[in-house]
């Protein structure tokens, strides 16, 4: 088992060295702010999503990501033939199950897309705990729920579906099922601005593309990277409106030194 997490900084190093191709098939709320994320990290985000190209692309990607924010019946042959074909060339595909609990087609979309083996699920507390089972007061795309109480739904399904799930919040929680990493950071701000943790999901993808065999360490990469940049650019913010573009630099900024330095996590 790792006891050092200097991976953060060397998966950092990779990203800017490799600018990853990334397909974000993403909701129409985060595609900016999802394709500046990446960017400023040094990753090359790709917004692609039509069912007549978005297979083939996954083939040329590194990664793919999909997120069902803004779901439409037309999107989902798109979403359902880059999962399929990321699966079928090993590579990572990470879900963002935005708001599945809400209603019955969220719920039988999600459950078509964790039949394609997603390699890494990433949401909120509510949306873990109810992809888990249990009980969940999410209020549409927004969590009601404490991430520490997510934890036990979030082993749970990483179990169910042998994959890495992250459930994030005010804390962050990591697991493949067996092990698993708490990282603290981040600032109240971020669930002011929207779609940050969409953001974050297509960054997910950015780092397990560079870390092939490792997507529980490219998850907990991807989280201290927010985390850090999110807690320094908290500090210069006046609130969520100037808390934006001053995340973006943060994120552009950082090098992988100070990343490791200042990234709070306790692997377990
Ligand atoms: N109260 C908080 N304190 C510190 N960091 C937070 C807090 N809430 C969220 N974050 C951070 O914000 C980022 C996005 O996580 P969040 O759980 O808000 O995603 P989300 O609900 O899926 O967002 P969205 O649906 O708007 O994209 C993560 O890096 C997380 O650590
Ligand atoms: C606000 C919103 N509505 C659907 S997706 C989304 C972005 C945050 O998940
Ligand atoms: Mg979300």
């Amino acid at each position: 088992m790792r006891t050092s997490t200097s991976f953060c900084g060397e998966l950092l190093d990779l990203v800017r060295e490799r600018n990853p191709l990334v397909q974000c098939i993403t909701n129409d709320v985060s595609m900016n702010i999802a394709a500046n994320v990446l960017l400023a990290a040094g990753a090359s985000p790709a917004m692609v999503s039509a069912e007549e190209e978005a297979a083939e692309f996954a083939g040329i990607a590194a990664a793919v990501t999909i997120n069902i924010g803004t779901l439409w019946a037309g999107a989902v042959p798109g979403m359902k033939g880059a999962a399929r074909e990321a699966g079928t060339a090993a590579k990572p595909w990470v879900l963002d199950p935005v708001a599945h609990y809400a209603t019955a087609f969220r719920r039988q979309v999600v459950s078509e897309l964790l039949e394609l083996k997603p390699t890494i699920i990433r949401g909120n507390a509510s949306e873990v705990r109810a992809l888990a089972g249990d009980v969940s007061q999410g209020q549409g795309v927004d969590s009601r729920d404490s991430s520490a109480s997510a934890r036990g739904s979030a082993l749970t399904l990483a179990r169910r579906h042998r994959c890495i799930v992250a459930v994030t919040g005010d804390t962050d929680f990591v697991t493949d099922g067996t092990r698993s990493a708490v990282i603290e950071g981040g600032s109240p701000l971020m669930p002011k601005v929207t779609a940050l943790g969409c953001a974050l999901t297509c960054l997910t993808g950015a780092f397990a593309a560079v870390a092939p065999g490792q997507p529980f360490e490219a998850t907990i990469a991807a989280l201290a990277l927010f985390s850090v940049c999110g807690e320094d650019a908290s500090h210069r913010a006046q609130g969520p409106g100037s808390f934006q573009p001053l995340f973006l630099d943060a994120l552009a900024a950082i090098g992988p030194q100070r990343l490791d330095a200042e990234a709070r996590i306790s692997l377990q």
